[in-house]
């Protein structure tokens, strides 16, 4: 048993069971000393300026893996305007070279936590580093579209290595009242490189002719940067120092980046901890250990709830769609839609160092709370948008006797016109008056023009067609854009950031390569699903019904959270345990000795089921 006395002290009282279960023998053992004011939170020993400095330098250089992670998923969808062109590829390969980068994130993130575990965070980051260079170099030589295959599979595997080991870094680094403003920065830096990337999609789509090998290859700059600052600049976490029992190795970081000689109550609490972890530790993968450990369960059951509500809330379709919701508005010049593009992506980027300067000022909850409420909202406004959209959709004219037949012109709507990908609508626009309208294919080589007849570039039949493909033209579209725009103030802050913050800092040692490596794995699985089903989804439920759908999963999120969610500003990650800590834990079960925890309350000691979260 563990208890918390009032005045900080913890002991941990051994139970010696006999064969038939009764208790025979305590032993106590003082385990930790009151932590200090600042390692509570408030104090003074971690923010001297030195300390502060050197964390924020270290948090720079691994917020540089979010960088990329950003760069590399945001830069593709302007490089593959021009690739698509220059390499004619089908829309087979088009999907290929996009989600192929993310589910070899998928499987990366996942091989992360043993990698983690064995060889350690700093190793890791570089050889995400070193992935990242290789990869940017394979992608921005491709002679075809295989080589851009293999080279987007590696830049997935860098991805995969960063997004789990990064915040798992910061964490460990820094001083438990800057950690949550820390490891948030790495998300900042995620919709930096997002958007970093759509300027650079920008800036290069006027190059026409190989403008794409320096969109995809430019990643190498951050990357070697990186690559250079962890190896002349940056220790080992000493946390996974003392877990392999490099226990001087340990101390001299930690001083290092206190910048401080009065590290000793720090670092004997790690310490202690890793030396009870030990002896708790049981046989068998670490997975299974975690799950059969009731605190850890838990833990992880909210690590991965929270990254999977992540992505079912759409963020990454909703930024995927900007393109479109833009173009429904009224922005019918592609070059102005990926400026504007880049602005949703600044929006993103401004909203999410609203989330660093929140995050320790709030707290982990409020903010993932208040964020997953405005995002629901924006998701019904968005959906309500649409709605409206399709309810003021244009007819379409009846059919022109001389046009070719296709299944295009058997549709009465424009609505259902866009949500076949084979068609497009074609109409003249005279101030508010839409008029002569058809539903016609599309050019399957270029979406951007109709197979034949007025709307197609190559017969320029009449210069004042327009083509809508993929969107219809709405006088609702402010609707759409103002729920934009709320959704983006709303998830930035709190569900874009603070699943992975949450994630790096609620596992135990033991368990905190495996959880984060599962929840990042989770991220990335539902990345892929949601973006890859989006336009079925759309199909079978028009727009405005997939997002309602989301709208629905979001709320559901919501709930999760709340039931779920305990607060973890200001706690040590020693102490994290303690948080799901509600029933007796069984795990690691050594012998007949049995360890459960339990916290105190003004000296008195609480049974287990009193233990609330959060508290
Ligand atoms: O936290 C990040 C961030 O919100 C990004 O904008 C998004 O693209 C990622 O999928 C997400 O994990």
């Amino acid at each position: 048993m563990r208890a918390v006395l009032k005045d900080g002290y913890e002991l941990q009282i051994m139970e010696q069971v006999n064969g038939s279960g009764n208790r025979v023998e305590d032993d106590h053992k003082l385990i930790r000393a009151p932590a200090t004011a600042a390692q509570s939170g408030g104090g003074s020993a971690y923010s001297q300026d030195g300390s502060s400095r050197f964390v924020y330098v270290l948090s720079f250089f691994s917020a540089l893996g979010g960088f990329l992670f950003g760069y590399d998923t945001g830069v593709v969808s302007g490089a593959m305007l021009l690739l698509k062109k220059e390499m004619n590829l089908s829309a087979f390969w088009q999907e290929l070279l996009v989600s192929s980068t993310v589910g070899a994130a998928a499987f990366s993130a996942l091989a992360g936590g043993f990698l983690n575990g064995v060889y350690g965070r700093r190793k890791c980051i570089m050889l995400a580093s070193f992935i990242f260079t290789v990869g940017g170099i394979i992608l921005s030589v491709a002679p075809d579209k295989v080589v851009l295959l293999i080279g987007r599979l590696t830049v997935g595997i860098g991805i995969g290595i960063a997004s789990m080991t990064v915040p798992v870094y910061i964490a460990e680094m820094s001083p438990p009242q800057l950690r949550g403003q820390l490891v948030t920065i790495n998300t900042l830096f995620i919709t930096g490189g997002q958007f970093i990337a759509s300027v650079v999609d920008g800036a290069f789509s006027y190059m026409e002719h190989n403008g794409w090998r320096y969109m995809l290859g430019l990643s190498v700059v951050p990357a070697i940067l990186q690559f250079l600052g962890f190896f002349f600049l940056l220790p080992e976490s000493p946390r996974w120092l003392l877990q392999k029992g490099n226990s001087q190795q340990a101390l001299k970081v930690l001083t290092q980046i206190r910048a401080t000689e009065s590290v000793n109550e720090e670092y004997d609490s790690i310490k202690a901890m890793v030396e009870e972890e030990e002896k708790q530790t049981g046989e068998g993968p670490v997975l299974c250990r975690i799950l059969a450990c009731a605190t850890a369960r838990r833990a992880l059951i909210v690590g991965c709830g929270l990254q999977m509500f992540q992505q079912l809330s759409g963020i990454n379709t909703v930024m995927y769609y900007s393109a479109t919701i833009l173009q429904m508005a009224g922005v019918r010049d592609d070059k102005t839609a990926i400026w504007l593009s880049a602005a949703t992506a600044f929006t993103n980027f401004l909203f999410t160092l609203v989330g660093v300067w929140l995050v320790e000022r709030v707290g982990r909850r409020k903010l993932t709370l208040g964020s997953i409420v405005g995002t629901s909202v924006s998701l019904a406004v968005l959906a309500v948008g649409f709605l409206l959209s399709a309810q003021a959709s244009p007819p379409v004219n009846p059919l022109d006797p001389t046009a070719p037949n296709s299944t295009c012109s058997h549709y009465g709507f424009c609505e259902q016109c866009m949500l076949d990908p084979n068609c497009g609508f074609c109409y003249y626009d005279k101030g508010s008056n839409i008029s002569d309208t058809s539903c016609v294919p599309v050019d399957p080589a270029n979406t951007e023009q109709a197979a034949y007849g007025r709307c197609s570039n190559a017969t320029q039949v009449n210069p004042n067609a327009w083509w809508a493909y993929n969107y219809c033209p709405t006088s609702y579209s402010w609707v759409v854009l103002l729920g934009l725009i709320l959704y983006l103030a709303f998830f930035a802050p709190g569900m874009g950031p603070m699943p992975w913050t949450v994630n790096s800092e609620i596992y135990p040692l033991w368990a905190r390569s495996t959880g984060n490596a599962c929840s990042a794995g989770v991220n990335w699985m539902f990345n892929v699903l949601v973006s890859l089903t989006f336009l079925h989804v759309a199909q079978y439920l028009t727009y405005y019904g997939a997002f309602f759908l989301y709208t629905g999963l979001a709320v559901l999120g919501f709930l999760f959270v709340l039931g779920c969610l305990p607060e973890t500003k200001g706690l040590m990650l020693e102490d994290m345990e303690t948080l799901f800590n509600r029933t007796l834990c069984t795990c690691g079960v050594l012998g007949d000795e049995r360890t459960h925890y339990t916290r105190v309350n003004g000296g008195n000691l609480l049974s287990d089921e009193d233990v609330s979260d959060g508290d």
